[in-house]
């Protein structure tokens, strides 16, 4: 692992066995349906990349950019949309793809913002949950790993934008980073 960022949590091999069993449930639900999933960038794209290979069905993917933190790892509580879908999602099957949900602003605003589309559904599916964190309520469909109230890096989630492409979550320890 790169030197001076904290311990693993999760390494690659427990990640993609839980991402396997996660495609497999994916592909059971989702049968006969119009499946679109919306990755939420930057976070999402290393999960969503592993997580479509694995769901065995047609699908469109589509993404949309946030932004919900006003520094590197406290939240600001402002969610913005940076950039908007490029699909229309009415009548569709949407699941929403996360890398992780903390105090449950995003999803909370994204949920009430996409519902206001007229999805036929729209359910939630993160790689990472740390319930103990929530400041508002989020009805999770699909979880990878419920974690402990530690900042994480990797596999898609960064500590100012570093860290991103770790293949593995690490807890960040404050003392080794600048
Ligand atoms: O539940 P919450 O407290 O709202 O936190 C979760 C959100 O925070 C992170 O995104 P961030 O805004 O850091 O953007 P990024 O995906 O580009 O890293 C993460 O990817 C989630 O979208
Ligand atoms: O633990 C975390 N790490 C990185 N980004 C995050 N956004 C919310 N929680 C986290």
């Amino acid at each position: 692992m790169l030197k001076g960022i904290g311990r693993v949590l999760i390494d690659e091999q427990t990640l993609m066995r839980r991402i396997d069993e996660m495609g497999e449930q994916i592909t059971r639900d989702y049968q006969g349906k119009d499946l679109v999933l919306v990755g939420i960038l930057k976070g999402s794209v290393l999960f969503l990349a592993d997580l479509v290979k694995r769901i065995k069905l047609p699908l469109v993917i589509d993404f949309m950019a946030v932004s919900s933190y006003g520094s590197s790892t406290h939240s600001s509580g402002v969610v913005r949309i940076l950039k908007d879908l490029d699909e229309e999602i009415e009548g569709k099957d949407v699941l929403i793809v996360e890398d992780i949900i903390d105090t449950g602003l995003t999803l909370n605003y994204l949920t009430e913002l996409l519902l206001s589309r007229n999805p036929r559904s729209l359910k939630i599916c993160c790689c990472l949950d740390k319930p103990s964190r929530r400041k508002v309520p989020v009805k999770v469909d699909y979880v990878g790993f419920s974690i402990p109230d530690e900042f994480v890096v990797g596999y898609g989630l960064d500590y100012a934008e570093k860290y991103r492409n770790l293949p593995y979550i690490c807890i960040l320890d404050p003392d080794e980073v600048e």
